[in-house]
């Protein structure tokens, strides 16, 4: 279903993602671990036409997506949805237009400029967020939500434009542990129900071993590792992290902590 190819991305003289190769035969619900700057941000945005690769082939359904253009560009951008950190709404605009603005790029400019929509497209809008457990904040600003409930808004929104994949930019680095879960129950329940592949950058290994059936670990632009979440073992985490001996799992979890009690009397007193 997709493969990738010696794709690279240069920034000057520095590669960014250093010719990466990997095949996904099925929608499998895929993630990209390594620390900051490993390349993960830079390999999703190539996915989706958003930066341009300096070399390689992705292809989906044997189609190279990267020589796309015009209309069948917009078209595959249309197939490939993704979802942001810091959720990307219009904090000032409604939640149920924020959802509808998933379909923008497929219309005209007249109805893109007076918001017009259908009555079916607004139907289709809030029976997403229904599907995602938040219909009754449709009229709110998104602004007015939890952390939690904006990335599932933006689920809602990447939903509306009826993806093949769904790229996900660590979707739940901004969350508390107890909306992170939320968040990522809901994008393995989508993965799940409707087949969609999901992709997503994880910044902790709890979640990238609990979620995905497939774990890429990326170091310095390279892939180095490429298995199973039971493959991932803390040896194997350590070098994709480029972390010596005393490499703590811990510090890339997002489990809920318990309070150091000594610490809590302290304050307390
Ligand atoms: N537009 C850009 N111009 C120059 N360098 C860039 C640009 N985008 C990314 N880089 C560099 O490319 C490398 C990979 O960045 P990228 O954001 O893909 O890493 P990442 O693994 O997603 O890290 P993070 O989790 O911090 O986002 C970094 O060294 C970064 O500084």
């Amino acid at each position: 279903m997709l493969e990738v190819v010696n794709v690279s991305r240069l920034f000057g003289q520095k590669a960014a993602v250093d010719r990466i190769s990997f095949a996904v035969d099925r929608p499998a619900f895929v993630g990209i671990i390594g620390r900051s700057g490993a390349g993960k941000s830079t390999f999703l945005r190539m996915m989706n036409r958003l930066t341009e690769a300096s070399d390689g082939e992705i292809r989906v359904e044997g189609r190279n997506i990267l020589t796309l253009a015009g209309a069948e560009k917009r078209q595959w951008q249309r197939q490939c949805a993704m979802i942001f950190q810091q959720f990307n709404l219009v904090p000032r605009m409604d939640v149920c237009s924020n959802v509808l603005h998933g379909i923008l790029n497929g219309r005209s400019l007249a109805a893109t400029l007076f918001n017009l929509w259908s009555e079916a497209e607004i139907t289709r809008a809030l029976e997403i967020l229904d599907r995602l457990g938040i219909a009754e904040q449709a009229p709110k600003r998104a602004e007015a939500l939890s952390g939690g409930q904006q990335q599932r808004v933006a689920i809602a929104r990447a939903l509306m434009q009826d993806p093949k994949v769904i790229l996900a930019d660590e979707p739940i680095a901004s969350l508390d542990p107890m909306n992170a879960q939320v968040v990522m129950d809901t994008l393995r329940r989508i993965h799940d129900e409707d087949g969609r592949m999901v992709i997503a950058n994880l910044h902790t290994l709890d979640t990238a071993r609990r979620y995905c059936d497939r774990v890429i670990g990326m170091r310095d632009g390279r892939i180095v590792f490429d298995g199973t979440p039971q493959q991932l073992t803390t040896g194997v985490a350590r070098d994709i992290y480029g972390a010596d001996a005393s490499f703590n799992e811990s510090a890339t979890s997002t489990a809920i902590e318990q309070p150091d009690r000594d610490y809590a009397e302290t304050m307390l007193a």
